[in-house]
């Protein structure tokens, strides 16, 4: 697209440009982060370059790097008389527009031509199960069409793997403009998108048009980043407000809250009269079955997860993929041959002792991941968990606390520590299990090395023991102060059991 028509029709009035006239370019690319841009962009990709005015830096200090890299503008809040002291101000435009995010997601989603208008799109956010849910879902619509995931765990276009964004769930809005014109271009009809709080606040959501909203659960979390609770469950009900419908977990806490926001209500729950019911929950070895309630009627369902929690998700799911046009009989066909989400829950061995992979790393998730294990374990409960630096330091106490109340034996080690100290961190922890009746060295120990830690828990187990390994799941790095290792929670598993000469 044109640049003068992308300034254009992404910011219109509200966008005044410095006394350069805009160049008569195609624009490919809206980049927000230098770090992206490779050598060959100038001759290949002509972008702008939006500056954005960040928690640690001002993005206008990368400005001249972007156009001596070929930035054929840039976009960001500085006033005229800032811009006056711009080294490059001669060698490209500068575009002043009053919010630095919402110009991003603008031009992104106009550069790529509004790809979820072109797509049934649902978001999914809530504070635990958002991937869990969204997972179901596209499992259950690409039974009736091809549909697009973008999550946690991974961009999905139809059944082809489309890799991760790193640690995020909601990248910057670029990257989910792209995925989305992806989604199309590849003839996706539907869009399942994990949408997460920061991605509602920092605008990463802006220009998606919703045409359902579902929402999981929420309990305080992130609160570093948001202040309040309210703050952080203003964020999430923007989801509602936006979304044509919304679907609702009438049991959760802050249910009225949400529907008070929402334009069009479904209901699903447990304990609570909902739209979409479930009664007679029956945890079975592997799997969850139920009666299904709705409009009327019952249907016997059953799901290949464990953790009567995932009840919830696959309501969510189930609602929202009949809402979209799927047809019952055949959304309960397809719930059944659910093949499960990389890293939560997965099994890696039966016997003589189990072990499992789990992402769950806050406390509520940490706690249900070890109650919907407890009936499984014939022995011991053994977990193995940390919590990540410049992350939510609120949580590590309660962590702690959970991991010595849920399990029996507690194994305290790194999560992405980043540039905290991680012996700060595993002090967190332990204040936390120690306040829950944990004992040093009895019933928990302290290892910062990770691998370290999962041969420990290893080395503990017996016949008929649980061994858990909470907080990285599907990750594919571990970040330290200074390196970013190569992760794979599995790996590393299988590894620790063939020292103890276990597995294939
Ligand atoms: C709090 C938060 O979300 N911060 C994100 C945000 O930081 P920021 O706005 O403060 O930006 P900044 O780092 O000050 O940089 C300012 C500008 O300069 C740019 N820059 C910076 C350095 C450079 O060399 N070149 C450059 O161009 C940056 O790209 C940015 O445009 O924008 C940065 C650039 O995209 C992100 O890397 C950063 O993610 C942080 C590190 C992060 O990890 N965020 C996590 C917590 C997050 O977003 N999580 C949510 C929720 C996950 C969940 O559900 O649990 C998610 O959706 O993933
Ligand atoms: N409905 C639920 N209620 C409570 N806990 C849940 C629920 N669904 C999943 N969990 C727990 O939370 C963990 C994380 O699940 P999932 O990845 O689906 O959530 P999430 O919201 O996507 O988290 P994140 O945004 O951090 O990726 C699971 O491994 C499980 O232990």
């Amino acid at each position: 697209m044109k640049l003068a028509h992308l300034i254009r029709a992404a910011l219109g009035p509200d966008a005044t440009w410095s006394h350069l006239p805009l160049p008569e370019v195609e624009v490919r690319r809206i980049v927000q982060d230098t770090r992206e841009l490779t050598p060959s962009d100038p001759a290949t990709e002509p972008f702008i370059f939006v500056a954005r005015r960040g928690a640690a830096v001002d993005g206008h200090r990368f400005a001249a790097r972007a156009v001596a890299q070929g930035a054929v503008a840039v976009v960001g809040e500085a006033t005229p008389e800032e811009q006056a002291s711009f080294a490059w101000r001669h060698a490209a435009p500068y575009i002043q527009v009053p919010d630095d995010r919402a110009a991003l997601a603008q031009l992104a989603a106009t550069l790529y031509g509004h790809p979820s208008r072109a797509l049934f799109t649902v978001g999914v956010t809530g504070t635990d199960g958002k991937t869990t849910t969204a997972t179901l879902l596209h499992h259950l619509l690409q039974g009736d069409r091809p549909t697009g995931l973008l999550s946690t765990a991974g961009v999905r276009l139809g059944e082809a793997e489309g890799g991760l964004f790193g640690h995020f769930t909601t990248p910057e809005a670029p990257e989910v403009q792209r995925t989305l014109a992806a989604f199309v271009a590849r003839g996706l009809r539907a869009a399942v998108i994990e949408s997460s709080s920061h991605g509602f606040a920092q605008r990463r959501l802006d220009a998606i048009d919703y045409d359902l909203g579902i929402l999981t659960n929420l309990s305080p979390e992130h609160l570093d980043f948001h202040g309040t609770f309210e703050n952080y469950r203003a964020a999430k009900a923007q989801l509602m407000a936006r979304a044509r419908t919304s679907i609702l977990n009438a049991d959760d806490p802050n249910y009225a809250y949400f529907a008070a926001r929402a334009r069009r209500i479904i209901t699903y729950g447990v304990v609570r009269a909902a739209t979409w019911r479930a009664t007679e929950v029956r945890e079975l070895p592997g799997a969850l079955e139920w009666r299904l309630t709705h409009a009327g009627r019952s249907y016997p369902a059953r799901l290949p997860m464990v953790g009567s929690y995932n009840v919830y998700n696959a309501l969510a799911a189930l609602a929202a993929a009949c809402e979209a046009g799927v047809p019952l009989a055949g959304a309960l066909a397809r719930l059944a041959t659910f093949p499960g989400v990389p890293g939560r829950m997965q099994v890696v061995q039966t016997a003589p002792f189990a072990l499992v992979v789990d992402f769950a790393h806050t406390p509520p998730a940490l706690e249900k991941a070890l109650a919907a294990l407890r009936p499984q374990v014939r022995g011991k409960l053994i977990v193995v968990v940390g919590a990540a630096g410049e992350r939510d330091p609120g949580k590590r106490a309660p962590l702690g606390a959970a991991a010595a109340r849920g399990a029996d034996l507690a194994v305290f080690t790194e999560e992405d520590a980043r540039s905290e100290d991680p012996e700060a961190i595993l002090a967190q922890l332990r204040a936390g299990a120690q306040g829950a009746g944990g004992r040093l060295g009895e019933t928990f120990w302290l290892e910062p090395d990770r691998r370290a830690a999962i041969r420990r828990a290893v080395t503990l187990a017996e016949a008929g023991d649980l061994v858990l390994l909470a907080g990285k799941g599907h990750e594919r790095t571990l970040e330290r102060r200074d390196e970013t290792l190569p992760w794979d929670e599995v790996a590393e598993a299988r590894r620790a059991l063939a020292e103890r000469g276990l597995g294939p």
